[in-house]
């Protein structure tokens, strides 16, 4: 059984063409670590690797439980995180603003670590959000095979929906390491993404305030 924050926030996403893609898949957890686990095995024998080896025989196994239960484990809802709101009592109508939150994910055109940091700030409308449960959704996102844009925008969609708002800004600044550690090896550069919405997107002093500092 999914939470009623999950379907609502699984439901936005369709609504608005910013689901992963997903095909229906009607294994169980532990059906997908066996199944993950023969095809790795195959992986890494085809590398001419020696599977009896006393340090790679287990890799395989380790390979399919990390992608299901750790790095790609926001691909099943019943991971989303439980969400705690309470009212606006204080009247809260400003920013609230969180920095410098940590974001590991997986780029899903290498399936290599995207490692970088979000900004994610909302206005309050009647409701607040606990603070953890933003660095939460962060992460259950995060936990896909991902494009940074997408996300930004899954981050966005997800709290302006839980939230009741529009007005809610996300910021990625990652470094992917498919562009580090492979293809054009710059280790340098870094990738930023922006979703904006209500007065973040419309008011240039709200955009500022957010980008700034
Ligand atoms: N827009 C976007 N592109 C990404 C992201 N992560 C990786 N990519 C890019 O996806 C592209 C895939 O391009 P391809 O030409 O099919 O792959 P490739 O031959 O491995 O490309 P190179 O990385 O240039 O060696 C690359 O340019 C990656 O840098 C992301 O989060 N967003
Ligand atoms: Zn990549």
């Amino acid at each position: 059984m999914l939470s009623p924050e999950a379907l609502a926030v699984q439901a936005a996403l369709i609504e608005r063409g910013l689901e992963t893609p997903l095909k229906e898949n009607v294994l169980d957890r532990d059906q997908k670590v066996e199944r993950i686990r023969d095809l790795m095995a195959q992986v890494v024998a085809t590398l001419g690797l020696d599977l009896n080896d006393d340090s790679l025989a287990d890799t395989p196994a380790r390979i399919a439980r990390m992608y299901v239960d750790e790095v790609f484990s926001g691909l099943d809802y019943r991971h989303f995180p439980k969400i705690s709101q309470i009212e606006n009592k204080m009247g809260v109508d400003d920013m609230i603003r969180i920095r410098d939150i940590e974001v590991l994910s997986t780029c899903e055109h290498h399936f290599v670590t995207i490692d970088g940091k979000a900004r994610v700030a909302y206005i309050p409308g009647d409701r607040v959000i606990g603070l953890s449960k933003i660095n939460r959704i962060v992460r259950f996102f995060a936990q896909r095979p991902q494009v940074q844009e997408r996300l930004t925008h899954q981050i966005l969609v997800a709290l302006q929906t839980l939230l009741g708002v529009e007005d809610v800004a996300v910021q990625i600044d990652a470094t992917h390491y498919c562009v580090k550690a492979r293809g054009v090896m710059d280790g340098g550069s870094a990738t930023e993404t922006v979703a904006l919405g209500g007065a973040f997107s419309s008011d240039q002093n709200r955009r500022r305030e957010f980008l700034a500092g």
